[in-house]
């Protein structure tokens, strides 16, 4: 292990290298014995193997259990306070809060998702002083740090899931070799350098989502999944090969409406609200953040398609597709 754990400038839980490590090496190796493989199933079935295991007395990931976050430090759509729901100001981010993380996590605990479901979960792990708040906890949990290392299985691996988000990043998983997982860095790391990977091609509405957090990185934000043009509600589509809009010039004219009335009708939904509850300041404070990097995903988005829609108008309809500002080709 050339890794230890420590905090980011913003106070944010992560790990840090110890010595110079050079692009190629392995920065953690965790043997296969202290991988805690939960189903290959979402969040809400795989909770039991992870909520069995956090209660054993005598469990070989005691460690790692102690250092989960604990009730109240981790944030996603599973267990996201009802009464900040409507300040996503947006109809689907609120139905999918509703009606599919808090529906399916609920439905889980109640034994109720589907037919080979014969008990509740309180009756399933036999304490029955469990409570859907506390479900909702360890789903997020879940949600929050799982891998998929090996097939389609969802993993635990400790320390490894210490590794905080950063979307250029490099440093990779390796599952492949006999001695368990490896992170191995994907560039020269200096002693002291904080060692993130990358949870994917997310854009902060889905990050926020999934894992509590969203990008302060990308520089203009990401258009929201939920108001890219091929979002479809309900379908887990990846959005990873989204080249920008280039044409032709009546698409680019179209998808430049559709972005303006989003955000009118964003901003409308956003001046009927009041302000934000303060019972959970960091979420209050993210959600703030969320709203300003919506607007500002968009207006720079309308601004990009408006500067092509001219480029399309003189030039007859076609443009090179490495010229559109805002290419978006950093990933
Ligand atoms: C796999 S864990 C990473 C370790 C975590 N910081 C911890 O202390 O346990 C994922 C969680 O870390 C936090 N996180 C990861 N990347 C982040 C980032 N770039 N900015 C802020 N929080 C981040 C979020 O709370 C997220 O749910």
């Amino acid at each position: 292990m050339k890794v230890t754990i420590g905090r980011t400038a913003e106070g944010v839980r992560g790990i840090f290298t110890t010595e110079e490590v050079l692009a190629g090496e392995p920065l953690i190796i965790i043997p296969d014995h202290l991988v805690l493989s939960v189903k290959n199933v979402a969040a809400a079935e795989a909770a039991p193997v992870l909520l069995k295991e956090m209660f054993l007395p005598c469990s070989r990931l005691k460690p790692y259990m102690d250092m989960l976050p604990k009730l109240g430090e981790v944030l996603t759509g599973y267990n996201f306070p009802e009464e900040y729901i409507k300040y996503l100001a947006d109809p689907s981010m609120e139905d999918m809060v509703t009606q599919s993380f808090k529906r399916h996590a609920k439905a889980t605990f109640k034994g109720q998702n589907n037919n080979h479901m014969e008990m509740t979960i309180p009756e399933a792990i036999g304490r029955e002083d469990l409570n859907l708040t506390y479900w909702e906890h360890v789903v997020s949990l879940l949600s929050s740090r799982t891998f998929t290392i090996r097939k389609a299985a969802l993993s635990m691996v400790p320390v490894i899931d210490l590794a905080n988000h950063d979307p250029a990043d490099i440093n990779r998983l390796d599952s492949t070799t006999p001695d368990g997982v490896r992170l191995i860095a994907g560039k020269d790391l200096k002693p002291g350098e904080e060692v993130t990977i990358t949870y994917g091609n997310m854009r902060s509405d889905e990050l926020l989502l999934y894992y509590g957090f969203i990008d302060q990185l990308t520089k203009p934000p990401k258009v929201f999944l939920v108001d890219h043009r091929d979002y479809i509600p309900y379908e887990v589509t990846s959005m990873d090969e989204d080249p920008p809009l280039m044409g032709p010039l009546e698409d680019v004219v179209a998808e430049t409406a559709r972005l303006r009335k989003i955000l009118a009708a964003f901003e409308g939904r956003l001046a009927g609200l009041g302000p934000l509850p303060d019972s959970n300041p960091y979420l209050r404070d993210t959600i703030k953040q969320l709203h300003a990097q919506r607007r500002e995903a968009i207006i720079a988005e309308v601004a990009r398609l408006e500067a092509l829609a001219e480029v399309l108008r003189a030039g007859g309809g076609q443009a090179d597709a490495g010229e559109g500002e805002g290419a978006d080709d950093e990933l």
